[in-house]
């Protein structure tokens, strides 16, 4: 059976969160680097201008076959043809995303619940979010800290693929693989380094311990 979710090291990316070069550039870098997933991420945009950057993100990933995913903006995600789109419990839902966009190849669900976990919202999606594994300045809006605990607890209630988010870097990426991602998700481990190509490099490396 081909693998529908191969993807290790998942790239967030904003340009906020981009320190020391232009996010275009950090998204190359990075993917030389070892990334093999992005999501654009634009909380504070107009929707003309999260598509213009999209425009532009998916014209350099495209060269590197690496699928865009687009952050809660299913008009933006549609419009330039992305991969996928990530959603949370405040967003558009999973199945209302199936009923729209039918061909729609990665579509993530954050997971802060364990109820959610039965629910036909995270059956719909292709993976779900460990939303957060830690505590992260990145994102504040959060209501729990799953742990490494959370994450195996998590793995041992279903088969779905598995992305963990939240205070990821290359000190604890190893860990929480082995309690059961699939997947890293990070932002600043990449966004805010001087070296992306490097950093996503020594994110890859652990992940692939
Ligand atoms: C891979 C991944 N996981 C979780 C999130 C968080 O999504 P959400 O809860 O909708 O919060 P916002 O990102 O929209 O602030 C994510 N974006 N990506
Ligand atoms: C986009 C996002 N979603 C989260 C969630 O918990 O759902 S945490 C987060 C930001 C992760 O940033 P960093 O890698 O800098 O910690
Ligand atoms: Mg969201």
């Amino acid at each position: 059976m081909v693998n529908s979710f191969p993807y290790r090291l998942y790239l967030v990316i904003s340009e906020e969160a981009c320190l020391h070069h232009h996010f275009l550039k950090v998204a190359e870098q990075a993917v030389k680097g070892g990334v093999d997933l992005v999501q654009l991420r634009e909380k504070n945009t107009t929707t003309e201008e999260f598509q213009q950057k999209a425009f532009q993100l998916k014209e350099i990933l495209d060269r590197y076959q690496v699928p865009l995913i687009i952050n809660d903006n299913l008009e933006v995600a549609q419009k330039v043809e992305a991969s996928g789109i990530h959603v949370g419990t405040s967003d558009i839902s999973p199945t209302q995303i199936r009923k729209t966009w039918q061909d729609v190849s990665c579509l993530g669900y954050s997971i802060e619940d364990l109820k959610q976990l039965d629910s036909l919202e995270s059956k719909t999606a292709d993976y779900l979010g460990i939303s957060p594994v830690f505590k992260t300045e990145t994102k504040t809006d959060t209501i729990i800290e799953w742990g490494l605990s959370g994450v195996a607890k998590i793995r041992s209630l279903t088969h779905q693929p598995l992305v963990a988010i939240g205070h990821m870097n290359a000190k604890n990426a190893a860990e929480v693989i082995q309690a059961g991602a699939n997947c890293i998700a990070v932002v600043s481990a990449i966004c805010a380094a001087k070296d992306p190509a490097k950093a996503a490099e020594q994110l890859r490396n652990e992940i692939e311990k």
